[in-house]
C-alpha cells in the first residue's frame, strides 16, 4: 500500500473516531445517531419516527418533558413533539378509534425519548422501577413505548387514575388495588384496550406502555427537534 493512501485511510480513522459519540453505560456501536437512522428507514420504512398528531389528529399532548413540570424540574426537549416507530403509532391509531365510541381519547404524557435524556434521568434519579437502566436503554429510546392516560372528550379532562404521571410510587403500580374502585376501573380499561391492540403496562408505572416487538427496534439518541 502506498504511503499517502495510507496516511489517508488513518485520517479517515481518526476523523470517524472522534465525531463517534462515546456513551458512559453502553458500547456506543448499540446506539443510532440521525445517519444510521436514516439508512435503516431506507432500508425498512417501519423503522420511521412519525409525529404522533399526524396520524392521530385528535390526540392531546401534555409532553411533560418539554416543559419544567416533570420529576427533572428543567425542559429535557426544545420541542413540544411526540414521534414514535410507524407500526406503534398505527396501533395506537386503532386504540383513539376504540376509545371513541366510548366517548373517550388519550392523552400522551411522553413518547419516543432520545437515550441521552434517558441517561440524565437515570443520574438523577438512578432508581430502575421508574427510570430505565441506561446500560440496557428504555424503550421510549427505541420508539416503541408510549406513557399515557384516558381523557372524556367533552369535558377534555383526565379520567380518574390511581396517581398523577410520574409519581414514583407503589400507588402507580399497575396491579395495585388499594384503591378507590373508580381508580382501579379506569385503570383496567386503559391496560385492556391496549392490550389489545399490542401493548403491555410495565409493572411499576400505570402510565406506560410498551409495544410488542420493541426488539427489533434499535436505540437511538436523535434530538427531537432533528426529526
Ligand atoms: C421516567 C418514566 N416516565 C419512564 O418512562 N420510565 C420507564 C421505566 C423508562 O424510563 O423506560
Ligand atoms: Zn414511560
Amino acid at each position: 500500500m502506498n504511503h499517502r493512501y495510507l496516511i489517508l485511510l488513518i485520517f479517515v480513522a481518526c476523523a470517524l473516531r472522534v465525531n463517534a459519540q462515546h456513551y458512559k453505560y453502553i458500547d456506543s456501536t448499540k446506539i443510532y445517531g440521525i445517519a444510521r437512522y436514516k439508512l435503516q428507514v431506507k432500508a425498512n420504512p417501519d423503522k420511521q419516527l412519525v409525529e404522533i398528531k399526524k396520524y392521530i389528529p385528535e390526540i392531546i399532548l401534555d409532553l411533560r418533558y418539554a416543559t419544567t413540570n416533570n420529576f427533572m424540574h428543567r425542559r429535557m426537549y426544545t420541542r413540544a413533539k411526540a414521534y414514535a416507530r410507524l407500526p406503534v403509532v398505527k396501533a395506537l391509531q386503532q386504540v383513539e378509534a376504540e376509545l371513541k365510541m366510548q366517548g373517550l381519547g388519550i392523552k400522551i404524557y411522553d413518547a419516543y425519548r432520545p437515550y441521552s435524556v434517558t441517561v440524565n434521568f437515570y443520574e438523577m434519579a438512578p432508581d430502575t422501577n421508574f427510570v430505565a437502566d441506561p446500560r440496557k436503554g428504555s424503550k421510549h429510546n427505541r420508539g416503541c413505548a408510549i406513557d399515557l392516560s384516558l381523557i372524556n372528550i367533552k369535558t377534555g379532562k383526565e379520567l380518574d387514575m390511581p396517581t398523577g404521571f410520574d409519581s414514583f410510587s407503589r400507588k402507580a403500580g399497575a396491579n395495585y388495588m388499594d384503591l378507590p374502585p373508580q381508580q382501579i376501573a379506569n385503570r383496567e380499561l386503559l391496560k385492556t384496550i391496549m392490550a389489545k391492540y399490542g401493548f403491555r403496562v410495565i409493572s411499576t408505572e400505570w402510565w406506560h406502555y410498551d409495544f410488542t416487538g420493541w426488539e427489533k427496534y434499535e436505540l437511538l439518541d436523535i434530538p427531537v427537534q432533528a426529526l
